[in-house]
Order: C-alpha cells, then sequence, then structure tokens
C-alpha cells in the first residue's frame, strides 16, 4: 500500500477542484465583467485553531491600525459624536459628516476628544423656572427622568439641584415650577471635576443614588455620573484611541473648496486624528492639491483621499500624499451614481485592483460602501481592503443622528446618500453655488429614505467582528494580515457564482421565515 500524501498533488490543486485564485478571477478572466460580493464566494480553509483565537484588528491608514476594521460614513444620517465614540469605543472609527458649519463640526470632534468613559457631558438640564410639563415631554421623548437643574438651564450654568422620577411622582399640578420640588444642592453629593470614575462610581455607591453631578471650583455643573451607565460602561478593552493622550480617535470630513482648508485648520486644532476628503471622484485637480496642504499644514493629521476605484486614481493621491485611500464609486445603497453619471465600478473588481496596488506603497483602503452583510465585510477584506466603511449598515441604529420613528408599524430611523437632493439643500447647497451657471442646477446622486432599527451599536458591532472572526476561520484564515499574504500568494480561492448558485446561498424554499441576526 502506498503511503498517503500529505497534500493534495498539484494537479487537483490548480484543476479549478480547488477554486480560483484573485489573479484568475479578477485579471484573467476574459469575459471584461466587474464582479462584487455577492458574485464571488470564499473557499474554505483548514481550521487550525478557535475562533477566539482570529485576529481581526487592520489598518485604516498607513499610521493607524484598528481592532475592529469598521468606519462609520461621513454622512448626516450616520456620524455625529454618538456614533464616533461608540464606534471607538469598539474598537473603530467614526467620520464626522461636513454638512454642517465648520465651527459645529469642530465642535462635534471636541465632544468626541474629550469623551470620558462613563461620565455624561452634555446631559439634559433644566431651569429652575421649567415646569413639570417640560418635564413630562422631556420624560416622553428621552425615556429617562433625572435631570440636573442649572441657573442658565444649561451645562455649564450653577448647579442648583436635581430632579428625579420619584420627586415629581405624586405632584397633579403640571404647571408648578421645578425649583419648588428639586432636590437642593444643599442635599446634593457631588463628584468633583477631574474625579475618576472608579472615584465617582465609590461616591454614587454611598450616595445611593442614581445620578452624581460633577461639579467645579465654581459650582457649576461639568458632568453626570448615571449607576445605568457605570454598570454596562466598563472596561472597552478594543477602543481605538491616540498612544499620546489616551484620547478616543476620531475622524471628520471636509471637500475640495477653498473654505475647507479653514474648516480642516478648525479641525485639526480640535484634535481630529484624520481627515477624509469626501469626494464621488476623487482623482481631481482639486482634490490632489487639497491632500498636499493637507500634509504640508497639518501633518500630524493622517489624510484619508477618494473615492477611487482604478489603481490610476490611486496613483495621482497616493503620490499627493494620502495616507489611505476610500474605494467605492455608486455602490452605496443610497447612490444614484452609475445611474446618473454612468461611472464608476463593481466593488469587489474596485477593492481587489486598488488594494493591490496601493499595497506596493503601504497605503491602506477602506472599501466603502454597498456592506450589507458580515459576509460582504469578510470578502472586502480578503480582497485587500484594510478597513470597511458602512452607511447603511449603521444609520437605524441608537447612535445614529435622528429620531425613530414609525411607518406601517415598523420601527425605523431616516438614511439619505449626501447627494440627495434633501442633504445638499440642509447643507446649504454650496456646491452648487460656485462659480457659473451651470454648477447652479442640481443633480442628485443620492435618494433619501429609511432603515430599520438595528438597536444599540453596542450590540451590533460585536455581533459584526464576531460575524467575521467566523467567516476568517472557516477560510482557514487566523488574521487580516494572513488574509492579505494568501490573496497575493495565491493560496486563497474563490469561485464566481451564478445567478442559480447565488440564490441557492440566500433562504430559498420555506414558506415564511424569521431573520434574527443575533
Ligand atoms: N462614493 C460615491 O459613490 C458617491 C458619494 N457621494 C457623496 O456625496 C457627497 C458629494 O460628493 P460630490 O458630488 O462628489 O462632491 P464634490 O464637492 O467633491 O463635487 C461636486 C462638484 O464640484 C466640483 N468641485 C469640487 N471642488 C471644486 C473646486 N475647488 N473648484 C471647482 N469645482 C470643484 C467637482 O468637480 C464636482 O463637479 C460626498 O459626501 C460624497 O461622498 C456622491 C456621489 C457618489
Ligand atoms: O452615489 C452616491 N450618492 C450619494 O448621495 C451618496 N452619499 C453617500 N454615498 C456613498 O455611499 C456610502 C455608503 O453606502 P452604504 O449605505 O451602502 O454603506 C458612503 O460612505 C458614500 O461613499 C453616496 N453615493
Ligand atoms: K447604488
Amino acid at each position: 500500500m502506498s503511503t498517503f500524501p500529505d497534500e493534495i498533488d498539484e494537479e487537483t490543486l490548480n484543476s479549478g477542484a480547488e477554486g480560483f485564485t484573485a489573479t484568475q478571477v479578477f485579471v484573467k478572466n476574459p469575459a471584461c465583467v466587474g464582479m462584487t460580493y455577492d458574485d464571488l464566494i470564499v473557499m474554505p480553509g483548514h481550521i487550525g485553531f478557535g475562533v477566539g483565537d482570529v485576529d481581526v484588528s487592520s489598518m485604516l491608514t498607513k499610521n493607524i491600525k484598528l481592532e475592529a476594521p469598521f468606519v462609520s460614513s461621513p454622512m448626516d444620517t450616520v456620524t455625529e459624536h454618538k456614533m464616533a465614540i461608540t464606534m471607538a469605543l469598539q474598537g473603530g472609527i467614526g467620520i464626522i459628516h461636513s454638512n454642517m458649519g465648520p465651527e459645529q463640526q469642530a465642535a462635534e470632534v471636541t465632544r468626541v476628544k474629550k469623551y470620558k468613559n462613563g461620565f455624561i457631558l452634555d446631559p439634559v438640564c433644566l431651569s429652575p423656572e421649567s415646569t413639570l410639563k417640560d418635564i413630562l415631554i422631556l420624560k416622553e421623548k428621552l425615556k429617562f427622568s433625572s435631570f440636573p437643574v442649572t441657573d442658565t438651564g444649561k451645562m455649564g450654568g450653577k448647579l442648583l439641584g436635581i430632579i428625579s422620577g420619584r420627586d415629581s411622582a405624586f405632584i397633579e399640578d403640571v404647571s408648578v415650577k421645578v425649583s419648588e420640588f428639586m432636590t437642593v444642592r444643599s442635599d446634593l453629593t457631588c463628584a468633583h471635576e477631574g474625579d475618576s470614575l472608579d472615584e465617582a462610581n465609590l461616591i454614587l455607591k454611598k450616595s445611593k443614588k442614581g445620578k452624581l453631578p460633577v461639579v467645579n471650583d465654581n459650582e457649576e455643573l461639568v458632568g453626570l455620573v448615571a449607576r445605568a451607565d457605570i454598570q454596562k460602561n466598563t472596561e472597552n478593552p478594543l477602543a481605538s484611541k491616540d498612544s499620546v493622550n489616551k484620547q478616543l480617535l476620531c475622524g471628520a470630513s471636509i471637500g475640495t473648496r477653498p473654505d475647507d482648508k479653514i474648516r480642516a485648520g478648525l479641525l485639526a486644532a480640535a484634535g481630529v486624528n484624520v481627515i477624509v476628503v469626501d469626494s464621488s471622484q476623487g482623482d481631481s485637480l482639486y482634490q490632489i492639491e487639497m491632500i498636499k496642504y493637507l500634509k504640508a499644514t497639518h501633518p500630524e493629521v493622517d489624510v484619508i483621499g477618494g473615492n477611487v476605484v482604478t489603481p490610476s486614481q490611486a496613483h495621482s493621491l497616493i503620490k499627493a500624499g494620502a495616507d489611505g485611500l476610500r474605494v467605492g464609486m455608486g455602490i452605496g445603497s443610497i447612490c444614484t451614481t452609475q445611474e446618473v453619471c454612468a461611472v464608476g465600478r463593481a466593488q469587489a473588481s474596485a477593492v481587489y485592483h486598488v488594494s493591490k496596488y496601493a499595497a506596493k506603497f503601504g497605503i491602506p483602503v477602506i472599501a466603502d460602501g454597498g456592506i450589507k452583510s458580515t459576509g460582504h465585510i469578510t470578502k472586502a477584506l480578503l480582497l485587500g481592503a484594510g478597513c470597511v466603511m458602512m452607511g447603511s449598515m449603521l444609520a437605524g441604529t441608537d447612535e445614529a443622528p435622528g429620531e425613530y420613528f414609525y411607518q406601517d408599524g415598523v420601527r425605523l430611523k431616516r438614511y439619505r446618500g449626501m447627494g440627495s437632493i434633501e442633504a445638499m439643500k440642509d447643507g446649504g447647497e454650496k456646491r452648487y453655488v460656485w462659480d457659473t451657471a451651470c454648477t447652479q442646477v442640481k443633480v442628485a446622486q443620492g435618494v433619501s429614505g429609511s432603515v430599520t432599527d438595528k438597536g444599540t451599536l453596542l450590540r451590533y458591532i460585536p455581533y459584526l467582528m464576531q460575524g467575521i472572526r467566523h467567516g476568517l476561520q472557516d477560510a482557514g484564515i487566523k488574521s487580516v494580515t494572513t488574509g492579505r499574504e494568501r490573496l497575493y500568494n495565491g493560496k486563497l480561492r474563490f469561485e464566481i457564482r451564478s445567478p442559480a448558485a447565488q440564490k441557492e446561498g440566500g433562504v430559498h424554499g420555506l414558506h415564511s421565515y424569521q431573520k434574527r441576526l443575533y
């Protein structure tokens, strides 16, 4: 009897029986087709490690590594400070959108940079003149019932007392003023500015209260600690922080107008770590000039250029000094660019070709848009992307801007393209009142719609992480870096799925079913 071979033979390996290399799929493919995530499937590998051993940390830019390869999109229905804080706490990063004034955008960045785990730095406050009716309206809207009372009715005012649910429970006259039934300052235990979360926690425990106001030397309210938050807000071992002052990492987007240089200055002063130069077609003289300016003026800030979908576009931006690239054109869930402008590229092809080219210069790529599942994220990483950027996946979470609303009994949040008429209007239509008459004609490149409620990112991001760990494990890949090596040395294999195979890969043949993600 002959001995059993250690490995399968070369002939079988290269016959197609084991799937095809990325070069065969994307480069030697004679059909001239652009492919996207759903067109492809990854061949399984050998699992020689546990799912918990899979390392999903990956590069965002030349200088920034993230423990979770997730970026929230700079869109006005996706990323403001709340999203950016939670993304960073979970190991990813948020890019604050620029559809607001430059000062306001810089203030959003400041809120992320100044974030202190467990401390509420912008509590909703009441003035002593507020009434029980005001409290009831706030309670209904915000679903909590404790509010600090300050002389100005705002954070930063002199702390006069606090209102808790109990204080108002037995009052019937809704016109009664807060000052008449609040717990006054002299009866309150407070923490002092500079106290650590542990210290605050200790004071809170002793006081047996649910909320602990934080005051400075002038008795002004500078924060609030909530017992409920402390319980859920323990350690975030994956948090994305800068190594120097241990603050959360934060990104922000800008455009390519002359004014955007002033905006960039304010963002840099606020401590932004990454600036994303946000254009649908990044290979323009305007963007090249902007990247050069940013690198010369704010060398401490990493610059991500884009969007690009070809190596030659990538070449222009890398040459200008980009530290990272954003890939994707017209493939987002709300995008109509391919339809309106006839320009763009299928996303898997774009990610593969640009990543491969940029990798020669050590420049990571963000696969931006078109992500609909954890499988898409795994495919993007296995095609060479460093991170993925998501809009629609994150838009329906508690941390996204905007309130939930109901339509036909379904809980929804608004989500819209930044090139939609609605977003352009809110952004002051600056792009369209530029210099010549022709630019005043609005051509929408996006739509405005809604997405379903996904709950909090605190559960959703761990679900996404675990999903891609399982995906990489099935592919026999222990880290994003190993995935990259196997992609380029031809050991990672793919197959193109026929339309029927794609159907087969989804749920089929059932009368009805329920899809719960976790
Ligand atoms: N990833 C994608 O596929 C797409 C994304 N979007 C999003 O929509 C938003 C708007 O994107 P764009 O329309 O590309 O905005 P943009 O402001 O980069 O470009 C709009 C128009 O203004 C021109 N322009 C830009 N800077 C200029 C300057 N300094 N001087 C003269 N003309 C200048 C551009 O050439 C273009 O014709 C962004 O948030 C973008 O991410 C829009 C369409 C597609
Ligand atoms: O053609 C477009 N018109 C738009 O109005 C628009 N707004 C955003 N984007 C891009 O789409 C990405 C988010 O896509 P997803 O919702 O699929 O994650 C984002 O990250 C952007 O790259 C747009 N593209
Ligand atoms: K699209």
